[in-house]
């Protein structure tokens, strides 16, 4: 398959035509011509295929609040091209079958890659390692292991963990949680946890166990990914032990960069959510933290819900917000136009940094001849306000609900084949 597309802006620079031809960009230029088909895209950005290190796809186990091809639609309208599914999914992702069950759910869909995290631990219950190698060696080829949910709170369990991953060329992305600390919470701990009546998850939880896990990392010589970084002491901690030479990544999620803890005031529990949002100080410590590479990508933590365990009392209800769809726009609205990334910073943040710790070869590559054409065309000047009745997501809890926001995804490409054509998925 051929197409054209006219009048494209790599990284949001000067427009020039490109072609794509068998999967692959097969030139740039001015006034390219072809017989096939051509689409105008006059004006739009272009940009490698977004890579999410972190999302919650729910299948194998909760299928009626997303499956790997409900999310995969929201993933390609969200101008993804690859994403991680997190392994806590009911059986847990810990044994070579299930990843290899999840990898082939996601090439049947056919519209993102879909690439299985394995848990760390059996049944993510922190007390022995699950089969890393045999998840490794497999079809799904795991390279990034989580128990994502839970902490791998045990030192010398994440310990071997990292030792193990080191000889994969694997990394631990850590959901970094003292549970210890966080016993019943319900919201970042502060004045206001305070006066909401609301118990607090203190900001000490994840810095203690990040300051914990860089010096593990150091020790062994093992790659850290510190999932859904939430506050300004863990953008420092972080800077140090890059200072240092640690070999620790970070992500953090568009929620974290956009709400603050104020969202809890309504008691809407659409805004609860692991790590909580915390303050405007953490927030703006987030982003400067993005803006200067502290912080290597932004990751949705997308995590569809039911109504039933949403539309409840704040404290019944389970933690997570979906993300896929309008996390380009986010970055857009609080890093874009605020001046703090420039749009090839954000494919650098979005595409190219999470695929290189992810070890995806043939993701976030260059726009260049040759290169794989996993490619996202955004309209920058596009705003439009969010209605969860319209996201491709079988859930409905997005933090976002009636918020205007930038940018439009107008199409995806997959290997060359549209996954998204003016804003509508394809399969
Ligand atoms: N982020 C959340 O609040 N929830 C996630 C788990 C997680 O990311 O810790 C989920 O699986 O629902
Ligand atoms: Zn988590
Ligand atoms: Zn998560």
């Amino acid at each position: 398959m051929t197409l054209l597309l006219k009048g494209v802006r790599p990284y949001g620079e000067d427009a020039v035509d490109l072609l794509v031809s068998d999967g692959v960009i097969a030139a740039i230029g001015a006034d390219l011509s072809t017989t096939a088909e051509t689409i105008d895209a006059t004006g739009l950005v272009l940009l490698p295929g977004l890579v999410d290190l972190h999302t919650h796809l729910r299948e194998p186990g909760r299928e009626d609040t997303e499956t790997v091809l409900t999310g995969s639609r929201a993933a390609a309208l969200g101008g993804y091209t690859a994403v991680h599914a997190m392994a806590n999914t009911d059986p847990v992702a810990d044994t070579a079958g299930v990843v290899e069950q999840v990898w082939r759910l996601g090439h049947d869909a056919g519209l993102v890659d879909v690439v299985p995290v394995g848990a760390v631990t059996v049944g993510l219950a922190g007390e022995r390692l699950a089969e890393l190698g045999a998840m490794a060696d497999s079809a799904a080829r795991v390279r990034v292991f989580s128990d994502d949910g839970k902490c791998v709170s045990d030192p010398a369990l994440m310990r071997r963990a990292l030792e193990y991953v080191k000889a994969l060329d694997g990394v631990v992305a850590q959901h970094a949680e003292e549970p210890r600390l966080t016993v019943g919470a319900q919201m970042h701990e502060g004045e206001r946890s305070a006066r909401l009546g609301l118990t607090g998850w203190p900001a000490v939880a994840e810095e203690a166990i990040i300051a914990r896990d860089v010096l593990l990392a150091e020790h062994v010589g093992a790659r850290l990914h510190v999932c859904h970084v939430s506050t300004a002491g863990s953008v420092e901690l972080i800077r140090w032990a890059k200072s240092r030479g640690v070999q620790v990544t970070a992500e953090v999620t568009p929620h974290h960069l956009l709400l603050t803890d104020a969202q809890a005031e309504g008691y809407d529990a659409t805004f609860k959510v692991n790590p909580p949002l915390r303050t405007a100080e953490d927030v703006a410590a987030l982003r400067a933290g993005l803006a200067d590479g502290t912080i290597d990508a932004v990751a949705t933590d997308h995590a569809p819900h039911a109504g039933e365990d949403k539309e409840c009392e704040w404290s019944a209800a389970r933690p997570g917000m979906l993300g896929l769809e309008q996390a380009l726009s986010v970055v857009v609205d609080t890093m874009v136009e605020t001046g703090l990334l420039t749009w090839r910073e954000v494919a650098d943040r979005m595409s190219v940094r999470p695929a290189q710790i992810g070890r995806l070869e043939h993701q976030g590559r260059p726009i260049a001849v040759g290169e794989p054409a996993n490619l996202v065309l955004v309209d920058p000047g596009a705003r439009a306000v969010v209605d969860p009745a319209a996201l491709a997501s079988k859930s409905r809890n997005s933090p976002y609900a009636g918020r205007e926001l930038p940018a439009r995804v107008v199409h995806t490409l997959l290997r060359g084949e549209l996954s998204v054509l003016d804003g509508k998925v394809q399969k």
